[in-house]
């Protein structure tokens, strides 16, 4: 609340200060010591960050520099608590260790891939990352005050009604790092942010970030090769080879501490290209001897004629050991409501999409009401009303399932940054993912069902329509679950081959007609492990069974069982079926392939490599 009040009084109704003064208990300084991280690739084991060390102080905009494939997101990854565990080795927050889940709530990152939904304005984007992380005290004009005061400082003001799909890259870039400064973290970690950007577009950038660092914060980034122009806006340069540390320090000290090895830097050359160039051996090899000199980080700030390891102590910031944590500031409730009206905008902005998904139900129900418009009229095609239960099954099944195989694991790479970063509750965004599909997935099923039901002429009993229609639905929103927790576990294309296997082994399984009332044991386990075979029955009782009217008999016939729509349900193996079993395991499935989805998102969204070798320790240990 206090933070909140400072906020207001500094960027609403004051001059511009909200990026200018972080409260100096707020100050956080990162050091890290003998960080190891290794991978296990071919029964090799591969070192990316080799027992580095450093220090990124409150108040300096730090770089770290170095080759592509030198380790710096690997680095950043570690320093933000991304994806990867520090396995060996420390990271201390103001000297303390740091306590990741604390941590988390006052650093920010901004990741290498910006994946933001190209449906919305920046406008509407900032927006929404506003309800999040400002209090909810917040009126919607100061919002909008926050916003666009951060949205000057990174130039996207001119493009604020412009929609994500269509900025450039560079704008995309910078309307990442606007998203991720409204709740004015302490701590910015930034990879690559000037990538693909111009010269001008990357200085203005770098100026940003170095107004922020001078108003208190600690701003790391990850930078290929800073122009000498670029470079003049960093504190501190960090240069990184083969996982290791060579240099760390001010950027006008780079060409003294390469001259102590008999380097000499041309003098059109910028230093940094020329300690790139070292360290990928265009002068031989000086990686040993750069690590040795700079002792692999331990020399935090490297001046001429430091050759100790000394604490850096020049840097007249305050820092506390407890750094404010900024908890979740919207409740639940508020949370859900905002996801879920992105959801529905998302949804009716993709017009495609959304036009696409309506016309196929209605393309797919009534092809499905033409090829079996005659079985009510003529007792002879009657049996084809269980092919007609297994058709619109399938129709249900594919029409609700395959929306989500698609759209979950893009979804979960959208929100891996968001999550991260701590704009909501994973819970919130599963709620809100799911109930936003309620609406579309319940009408089309509805329109669905009336179409089916009178193009093929079943009998005109309102309760016996509203069965069969309850039961489409409830196939649908299984369906939908299904394709939610195979979207949660695998990649588009590993999703798309399996939500397609899993129908045909599903129907084979509901589907063993031959053995009609004589079921085996194996064939009555395998027969009901099957949702499809739920489904079926559930259909096939308001299509066939509750006395159904008799189909009428044609005149040649003499004898026609199957007229008799009991008939139909004993020829097929189906006469114990039960309208109330399939409505419980339908509805229990649904709810447990929700719960497995939201857990394994929730997993994955949390999931940290370990490094290989600590993963070796844990296991001798256990
Ligand atoms: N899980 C992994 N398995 C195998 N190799 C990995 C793994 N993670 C990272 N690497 C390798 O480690 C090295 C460092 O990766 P990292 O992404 O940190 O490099 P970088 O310096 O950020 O590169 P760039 O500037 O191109 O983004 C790369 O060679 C990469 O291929």
């Amino acid at each position: 609340m206090e933070c909140s009040e400072k906020r207001l009084s500094a960027t609403v109704f004051g001059e511009k200060k909200h990026f200018q003064n972080l409260s100096k208990d707020e100050a956080v300084n990162l050091k890290f010591s003998d960080i190891t991280y290794r991978v296990k690739e071919k029964n090799k084991t591969k070192t990316i960050l080799n027992g580095i060390n450093g220090e990124f102080r409150a108040g300096e905009l730090a770089c770290i520099i170095g080759t592509s494939g030198c380790g710096k997101t690997t680095l950043l990854n570690m320093l933000a608590g991304y994806r990867i565990q520090t396995s060996l080795g420390q990271i201390l927050v103001n000297e303390k260790i740091r306590d990741s889940k604390a941590f988390g709530l006052i650093s920010r990152y901004v990741l290498q891939e910006d994946t933001i939904s190209p449906y919305f304005t920046i406008l509407e984007t900032m927006m929404f990352a506003s309800n999040f992380k400002l209090d909810a005290n917040y009126t919607k004009d100061q919002r909008e005050k926050v916003v666009f005061e951060i949205m000057d400082m990174l130039r996207l003001r001119e493009k604020a009604n412009t929609l994500v799909a269509n900025v450039s890259g560079g704008e995309r870039k910078r309307l990442c790092i606007a998203l991720e400064l409204i709740d004015n973290p302490s701590v910015i970690l930034l990879d690559e942010p000037i990538t693909g950007l111009d010269e001008s577009s990357a200085l203005q950038c770098i100026k940003a970030l170095n107004q922020l660092a001078k108003g208190g914060r600690t701003v790391i980034c990850s930078l290929h090769c800073p122009s000498a122009r670029l470079l003049q806006m960093f504190h501190k340069v960090y240069a990184m080879s083969r996982g290791e540390c060579i240099y760390q320090g001010p950027r006008n000290h780079i060409v003294p501490y390469l001259e102590q090895l008999n380097l000499q830097c041309p003098l059109t050359h910028n230093p940094t290209d020329f300690i790139i160039e070292v360290s990928i051996n265009v002068y031989g090899d000086f990686q040993n001897e750069m690590v040795q000199q700079i002792k692999n980080g331990k020399i935090l700030n490297w001046h001429p004629g430091v050759s100790q390891l000394q604490q850096n102590d020049d840097m007249a910031v305050c820092s506390s050991s407890n750094p404010n944590k900024r908890e979740i500031r919207v409740s639940w409730w508020l949370e859900f409501q905002l996801i879920f009206i992105r959801f529905m905008k998302q949804m009716w902005r993709d017009k495609t999409n959304f036009k696409l998904r309506m016309l196929s139900y209605i393309m797919c129900s009534l092809g499905v009401g033409l090829t079996y418009s005659k079985i009510s009229d003529n007792a002879v095609y009657s049996v084809f009303s269980f092919y007609l239960s297994f058709t619109m099954i399938a129709m249900i099944f594919f029409m609700a399932m395959t929306p989500m195989l698609a759209l979950i694991p893009r979804e979960i790479h959208f929100i891996r940054r968001e999550y991260f970063n701590h704009w909501y509750r994973i819970s919130s965004y599963f709620v809100a993912l799911l109930t936003s599909q309620l609406p579309l997935l319940c009408g089309m099923s509805i329109i669905s069902s009336i179409m089916v039901y009178l193009l093929t002429g079943q009998p005109m009993q309102f309760w016996r329509f509203c069965m069969f229609a309850a039961m489409v639905i409830l196939i649908s929103l299984v369906s939908l679950s299904f394709g939610i927790l195979v979207g949660s576990c695998f990649n588009i294309l590993h999703s798309l081959f399996l939500g397609s296997m899993s129908f045909g082994v599903m129907a084979i399984a509901a589907h063993q007609s031959t053995h009609g009332k004589n079921l085996s044991t194996l064939h009555e386990v395998t027969l009901y492990s099957s949702f499809m075979r739920y489904a079926l029955e559930g259909v096939l009782v308001p299509l066939l069974d509750l006395n159904r009217p008799d189909f009428p008999c044609p005149p040649s016939e003499w004898m026609c069982p199957a007229s008799k729509a009991k008939y139909i349900l004993m020829m097929f193996g189906s006469l114990n079926i039960s309208y109330t079993r399939s409505v419980v395991v339908l509805s229990s499935l649904t709810v447990i392939f929700c719960l497995m989805a939201f857990l394994i998102i929730k997993y994955r969204l949390n999931f940290k490599k370990a490094s290989s070798e600590c993963k070796r320790q844990t296991y001798r240990e256990s």
